[in-house]
């Protein structure tokens, strides 16, 4: 049975924009998982962390996917380490950072995996771009352009261009 799921990317160092395509790329070379929406690039300031950090790239896609939430989980962090990820600060700087939004409707949380994300209901880095792949979509429920707007980061997202 398949099922669609939203993954968030986020890239602040490096070659963001390559960054981004290439795992988009990676996500959806498997037959297990197919691309399905693709979100515009935004780029925004970074939310929490160390002071200092670059903006960041981030966009969401749809996939459709027959893996099941853990080995959905394992194949994004495999991507992320594919693109060299490195993790020393918490919400610090990272060339690749891949997150599980939704899994169709599924609730749960486990210590590895919570869906939905805990965090993506306060985020327009993950919102605004969400709202505008799909902009028929809820989160817990809620239109996601409507917590978009509620978003408190909202003011630091702006549309981003290749070649910028
Ligand atoms: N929905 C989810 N998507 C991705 N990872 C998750 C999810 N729920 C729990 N995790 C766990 O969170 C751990 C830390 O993830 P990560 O390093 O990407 O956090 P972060 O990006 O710094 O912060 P945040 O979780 O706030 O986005 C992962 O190893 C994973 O096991
Ligand atoms: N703007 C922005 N800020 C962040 C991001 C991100 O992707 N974009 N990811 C984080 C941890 O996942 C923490 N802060």
């Amino acid at each position: 049975m398949s099922v669609r799921a939203v993954l968030a990317l986020g890239s602040n160092l490096g070659e963001r924009s390559d960054t981004l395509s290439l795992a988009v790329a990676d996500l959806v070379d498997t037959p297990q998982v197919r691309l399905r929406e693709v979100s515009p690039v935004v780029q925004t300031k970074p939310v929490g962390g160390p002071a200092g950090q670059p903006d960041y790239l981030n966009m969401v896609v749809e996939v459709e996917t027959d893996l099941a939430p853990l080995e959905l989980l394992a194949h994004c962090q495999a991507v992320e380490h594919k693109h060299h990820r490195v993790r020393e600060v918490r919400w610090g700087p990272r060339t690749l950072d891949i997150d599980i939004i939704t899994y169709g409707d599924l609730v749960m949380e486990d210590e590895r995996l919570t869906l939905p994300h805990p965090r993506a209901a306060g985020r327009a880095f993950v919102l605004q771009p969400w709202a505008w792949m799909d902009p028929s979509a809820t989160l817990n429920g809620v239109p996601v352009g409507q917590l978009a707007a509620a978003a408190a980061d909202r003011d630091g997202l702006e549309p981003f261009e290749p070649g910028d």
